[in-house]
């Protein structure tokens, strides 16, 4: 088989074939055929290769998002593909037990105006994770490396500093071809996404406090409320002002 990037079905690429193959043969203990692979650990030796352990997956446990509150961000720029990601993520977060009245959405213009709304719904410490969904395709000139650069960092920076897990959902894509695979069917990471919410909301959850009947969190001595001030925090037994929804 050729070493090429040519697709060969369903968006697939030889690539990948070649990686089921070696997979294939050297779980039955054989040589790998991959010419990039020849000459490298088990498969020269002859020696059993360990299970691979590379791939475009991730595996999760069972879990149970019933008591946690997500929110969807998602835009209306590459409407049809971000609503197919969006599709698959509300279908996840519910299987997993996440109840509809607290699957909140958010449709916003462009990739550009996530972090901002992220930071909007954020900052009510209201939310136990959030997924953004964006499609960027690459045009002709450099304004897809701008917004790429500046939503990835300012997501990261969002969620680290209120402690509300974000998740990239956001293609960054060469082609359209490269969008529609990855948005819909077999290339779609979006039911990860989903169950990647629900496991930090459950990590954060654990570490940091669970929800009370008044929405603060209760952490160390005291429970933490948002304040009329842009959402700084005190420490207070008193009920917090309330914010957004
Ligand atoms: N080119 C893409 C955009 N561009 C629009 C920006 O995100 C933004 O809405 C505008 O600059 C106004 O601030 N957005 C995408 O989501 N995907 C693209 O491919
Ligand atoms: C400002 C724009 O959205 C547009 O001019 C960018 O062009 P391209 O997507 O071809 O790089």
């Amino acid at each position: 088989m050729a070493v090429d990037k040519e697709k060969v079905s369903g968006g697939e690429t030889r690539w990948t074939r070649l990686w089921e193959d070696r997979a294939l043969r050297e779980r039955r203990g054989g040589q790998s055929a991959c010419p990039l692979l020849c000459g490298r650990g088990p498969a020269r030796s002859g020696a059993r290769a360990p299970p691979l352990r590379m791939g475009k997956e991730v595996t999760f446990a069972e879990m149970d998002g019933k008591k946690f509150r997500i929110g969807v961000l998602a835009t209306r720029w590459n409407a049809e593909l971000v609503e197919a990601m969006q599709k698959d993520v509300v279908d996840t977060l519910k299987a997993s037990g996440v109840e509809n009245d607290n699957i909140i959405q958010f449709k916003v213009p462009g990739t550009w105006e996530l972090p901002l709304a992220a930071r909007f719904v954020s900052i009510t410490q209201k939310l136990d994770a959030i997924v953004c969904l964006g499609v960027l395709v690459k045009g002709e000139t450099n304004h897809y490396e701008y917004i790429a650069e500046n939503v990835a960092k300012s997501l990261m920076e969002i969620q680290v500093q209120s402690t509300v897990p974000i998740v990239f959902g956001v293609l960054t894509c060469l082609t359209e071809e490269q969008a529609e695979f990855r948005a819909t069917g077999k290339g779609s990471h979006a039911k990860d996404w989903a169950l990647t919410a629900v496991e930090m909301a459950t990590l954060r959850s654990s570490q940091m406090g669970k929800p009370d009947q008044t929405g603060a969190k209760k952490i160390g001595f005291g429970n933490l409320l948002e304040n009329a001030e842009g959402g700084a925090k005190k420490v207070s037994s008193e009920p917090g002002k309330k914010i957004g929804f």
